[in-house]
């Protein structure tokens, strides 16, 4: 890990900031230096092949993964670190918690816990990370579920739902944590396409909202008509970034051509 200096706070910084990021698993270098920023309320969608990085870097940034070198900020703060007397110091379990909430993330398979109805789901981690008292919890809770329009099974039990339901549960419990980001790693994926258009309306309002949002998918309409960036990456590194109508009319590399060409 290197540190590289915040930049001073009230500037027009990125709210996410990643600098040449290294991360491997044994001898697989899986990201080679990766860097890319985000700037509050912009909505970047990543996209490449198959075992490319994505969802390592979306890790990385929810600090489900450690890195090896470079460094990520979230609003100007080190992402699982803490810079002391110009070292950087790893942070503690319960500071990783705190700060993982601050970068709401939504998976493939929805990741709900079984055992606990929807209510509860949303609840849990207000209460036990943020300490948010019971009565505020589920008030929050409730108002979430009639955002992502399921106010009427907050006391279902996920398997009681079908996987769109479920998926919309999913991002309604990253926003009770109150996040500054919303990562979703290809969140429509694991779903029957008569489902996945529920989800993409409820990103397609939180990013009408003004939510930072980076995002996983295959869903070219997504990022066609949402997303103000597109950031091709393929073997671990960023290729080729800019804007979705630029990148899939003209892409400049070669395999970001080759593999935007599978979508038309
Ligand atoms: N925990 C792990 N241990 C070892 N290797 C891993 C681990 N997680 C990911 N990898 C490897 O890292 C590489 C990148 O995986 P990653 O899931 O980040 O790619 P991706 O671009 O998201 O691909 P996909 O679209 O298939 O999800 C792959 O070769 C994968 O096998």
């Amino acid at each position: 890990m290197t540190a590289t200096p915040a930049p001073a706070a009230g500037t027009d910084r990125p709210l996410l900031a990643v600098e040449e990021v290294w991360k491997r698993y044994g001898d697989h270098h899986v990201l080679r230096g990766v860097s890319l920023d985000v700037a509050p309320g912009e909505v970047l969608c990543l996209l490449g092949p198959s075992g490319s990085g994505k969802s390592t870097l979306l890790r990385c940034v929810n600090r489900l993964e450690r890195i090896q070198r470079g460094s990520i900020r979230v609003d100007g703060e080190l992402v699982g670190y803490r810079e002391q007397d110009g070292r950087l110091v790893e942070r503690d379990e319960a500071d990783i918690a705190r700060h993982r909430a601050l970068t709401g993330m939504v998976f493939q398979h929805f990741n709900l816990f079984p055992h606990m109805t929807v209510l509860e789901n949303l609840t849990e981690a207000p209460r036990r990370v943020a300490g948010m008292p019971a009565a505020e919890a589920a008030a929050l809770a409730g108002e979430l579920l009639g955002r992502v329009g399921l106010a009427d099974r907050a006391h279902a039990y996920p398997r009681q739902l079908s996987g769109g339901q479920q998926q919309r549960v999913a991002i309604a419990r990253a926003l009770a944590m109150r996040p500054r980001l919303m990562l979703f790693d290809e969140p429509t994926s694991a779903l029957d396409p008569e489902l996945v258009g529920d989800v993409l309306r409820v990103m397609r309002d939180l990013a009408a909202e003004g939510m930072t949002m980076l995002v996983v998918t295959h869903e070219m309409s997504f990022a066609r008509d949402v997303a103000d960036r597109l950031v091709f990456m393929d073997g671990g590194r960023v290729l080729e970034a800019g804007p979705p109508a630029r990148m899939m009319a003209d892409p400049e590399h070669p395999r970001t051509r080759e593999f935007l060409a599978r979508f038309r």
